[in-house]
């Protein structure tokens, strides 16, 4: 059987960035995908994209970072409350015409529909209904199996399907980390389009209304994510399902929303990152998702699964045109480790907005006293609280040239 240069396994955004990453480069891609053709996930998922995560998509295909910039909601203004108090607010200029957006907001599913259409556009092959049961590297390549009985060999392989990644378990990579005990439930909403709230960035601690929980309102592209960190000994079900969402909500937003709700989820979130970005033989490099996966406060996922995704390109790109086997081995390496560093770097910052938020150190709640009763006389106070549940606004600098 011929052997392809690159497979990508995963038709989600990390793996269609990648097929375009490759294409970039001039090699052909086959994506492999378990799903059917046309499969819509449900749910927001990833919303909001940073500038940075734009122009990388704009830099491997002129057009497609501004296309998802202009399809996204742009808020531009976020708001913190402390109890029924405004702690913090802040409104961004728009930015002048021909700069990015410091952000845009889209549901991934929306955003995935642009990727693809670029991804035809571009000549990226599609391979539907094809799970991978099996995935064996060699000092020589990679061969895939699929549920559909066939056999694929590639050269090289982009890992990007998912948290539950088969090539990952394949390929014998293990993801080390915790599980955080607290549990958050992320529900969407459609907007009324005929009469939508203000498009702010809304970030209550304690929120009165529910007893002092925590609750984040993030609006997007024709829909509205709340999330509400629940207390320890709170049921999840009295808050997930159908009347104890709509309970809740409609404490947080007007009360039409309560018969708007689109997707409900209830997650412990894991801040896991895979021991190795690569297998043993230098031939699958581990993108998104397949490689880390962490708590969406400071929306640290699909902004590093893109540069996983072009770095992975990258460096694949780098072996095939390596003079001699070592010299690919160490391009595949040098990316590998370069996005598990970033990872590492994002993780921690994932968990320090975690520790903000769940405040079990008491140096923490008392900071965050300290900050509500200073936030009156200076903007200091009241921009910590308002981005301390984000976790630290730097990119991996070291570990990724700036990009999450
Ligand atoms: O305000 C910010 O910087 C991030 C807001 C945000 C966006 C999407 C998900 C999420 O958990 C937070």
């Amino acid at each position: 059987m011929n052997s392809l240069p690159v497979i990508v396994v995963g038709a989600g955004p990390v793996g269609l960035t990648s097929a375009l990453a490759l294409r970039a480069q001039g090699l052909p891609v086959v994506v492999l995908e378990a799903a059917s053709a046309g499969r819509l996930r449900p749910g927001s998922r990833a919303i909001f994209y940073h500038r940075q995560t734009m122009q990388l998509w704009e830099d491997i295909r002129a057009g497609l970072g501004w296309e998802i910039a202009n399809a996204g909601l742009v808020w531009s203004t976020k708001r913190t409350f402390w109890g029924e108090t405004q702690v913090y607010e802040r409104t961004y200029p728009f930015p002048p015409p021909g700069v990015m957006p410091a952000s845009t907001n889209l549901g991934q599913v929306d955003a995935e529909k642009i990727l693809f259409r670029h991804c035809t556009e571009a000549g990226v092959q599609f391979a539907w209904d094809q799970e991978v049961t099996d995935a064996k590297t060699s000092p020589e390549g990679v061969i895939v199996k699929t549920s559909s009985g066939k056999e694929w060999h590639s050269k090289y392989l982009v890992g990007t399907d998912g948290g539950r990644s088969v090539v990952r378990k394949q390929v014998g990579i293990e993801l080390e980390g915790p599980r955080i005990e607290d549990a958050f439930v992320i529900v969407d909403v459609a907007e009324d389009v005929d009469d939508p709230i203000r498009p702010e960035r809304l970030y209550y601690y304690e929120h009165p209304a529910v007893e002092k929980r925590n609750v984040l309102l993030v609006p997007f592209r024709n829909g509205i994510r709340a999330d509400i960190q629940l207390r320890r000994g709170d049921d999840p079900k009295h808050f997930s399902d159908p009347e104890g969402v709509k309970r809740w909500l409609v404490r947080v937003l007007p009360e039409k929303y309560g018969d708007r709700v689109t997707w409900v989820s209830t997650y412990q979130f894991l801040q896991v990152v895979a021991k190795s970005f690569t297998d043993e033989h230098r031939r699958v490099v581990l993108a998104g998702e397949a490689a880390h996966l962490f708590a969406p406060f400071g929306a640290r996922g699909l902004n590093s699964g893109v540069p996983d995704a072009i770095a992975a390109a990258t460096g694949i790109t780098q072996a095939l045109n390596a003079a001699n086997p070592q010299q690919a081995a160490a391009a595949i390496q040098e990316a590998a480790d370069r996005r598990r560093d970033a990872a590492l770097y994002n993780r921690n910052a994932s968990n320090l907005a975690l520790e903000h938020m769940r405040a079990h150190d008491w140096r923490t709640r008392l900071k965050r006293k300290a900050s509500v009763m200073i936030a009156k006389y200076g903007s200091r106070a009241g921009s910590y609280l308002d981005s301390a549940p984000f976790g630290p606004r730097a990119a991996a600098r070291q570990a990724s040239d700036g990009i999450y």
